[in-house]
């Protein structure tokens, strides 16, 4: 059976970045007229038939955008990110970084003298701040709500459920259960009552003492739109809250290690700035896929 195939939009200008292994597939579209769908999200995300990447951000001024036209005054750029099934995150914390570092090297922001960079998302205006050759973001201080029950095959997992702008379930490991044991090759279940828009699920366990840091930790995630990746912003900042409570702490520094490498989590006075690399690994032009995904 042939499939309609309609014909590719011409092709456009890409770039592909990541921040701790969470990548992205990058578009700068600053009027916003390119025809974005799902099924073009998901297919420049696929890692076979397209680009590949956990997410896609589209560069668009927050003006030319409906999700961020209120936004315009007090942060002119507009991180529309999509995770990789074509869906939307309210936020993304690796993506945040990722988008800022392609806003410098491509010359459309720079740091603004008196302060921090501000970029608007769908949960709002984040700061951001050069950190050395990092890049830092204050994601807002993490909101937790309640305790909830995560399952993955062979373990029932207790949690806190944690709203960093969008929805994370964030259970740490009883000391029996090795976290590079844990199969996440399927969706973790949880109540869909607690989590109505789905959730981003966190493990983590106890690392070793870091200097500098009040607390260390390991952890993985299950992306929500996505699967398990190498590295969750602002997963990251759902486990440090998580973490600094069970050692009694509201603020504190925290460093996360994650496959993908380590963030640093600074939590004080409402805020969680998450610092870490960002970098822009290529670019290029891509048609944008008009076809279906491949059967
Ligand atoms: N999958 C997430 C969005 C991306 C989060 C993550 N990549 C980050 O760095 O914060 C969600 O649907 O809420």
């Amino acid at each position: 059976m042939t499939r309609a195939h309609a014909p590719a939009v011409p092709p456009v200008p890409f770039a592909k970045g990541h921040g701790t292994g969470n990548d992205f597939v990058i578009l700068p579209d600053p009027d916003g007229a390119l025809p974005l769908t799902p099924a073009a999200v998901a297919a420049l995300c696929d890692r076979r038939f397209g680009i590949g990447g956990d997410g896609l951000l589209r560069v668009v001024r927050s003006a030319a955008h409906p999700d961020a036209a209120g936004h315009a005054a007090a942060a002119p750029w507009f991180m529309d990110y999509w995770n990789a099934d074509g869906s939307h995150g309210e936020t993304c914390g690796n993506g945040v970084r990722t988008f800022v570092r392609y806003l410098l090297d491509s010359g459309l922001a720079g740091w603004p003298a008196d302060g921090p960079l501000p970029v608007a998302t769908r949960a709002g205006v984040v700061a951001v701040r050069a950190d050395g050759p990092d890049i830092a973001v204050d994601m807002g201080r993490p909101r937790h709500l309640g305790p909830a029950v995560a399952t993955v095959p062979g373990h029932t997992l207790a949690g806190t459920v944690v709203d960093v702008g969008n929805p994370h379930l964030v259970c740490p490991l009883p000391p029996e259960v090795p976290l590079a044991d844990l199969d996440l090759r399927p969706l973790p279940g949880y109540d869909p009552a607690v989590f109505p828009r789905g959730a981003n699920v966190e493990f983590l366990a106890p690392a070793a003492p870091v200097p500098g840091a009040d607390v260390a930790v390991r952890m993985r995630v299950y992306e929500r739109g996505v699967g398990e990746t190498l590295s969750c912003g602002s997963g990251a900042c759902a486990v440090a809250s998580v973490a600094l409570a069970g050692a009694g702490r509201t603020d504190g520094v925290v460093a996360v290690d994650l496959p993908g490498g380590r963030l640093t989590m600074t939590l004080a006075d409402g805020s969680c700035w998450m610092s870490g690399p960002a970098v822009i690994v290529a670019t290029g032009t891509v048609p944008l896929p008009a076809a279906p995904l491949p059967a």
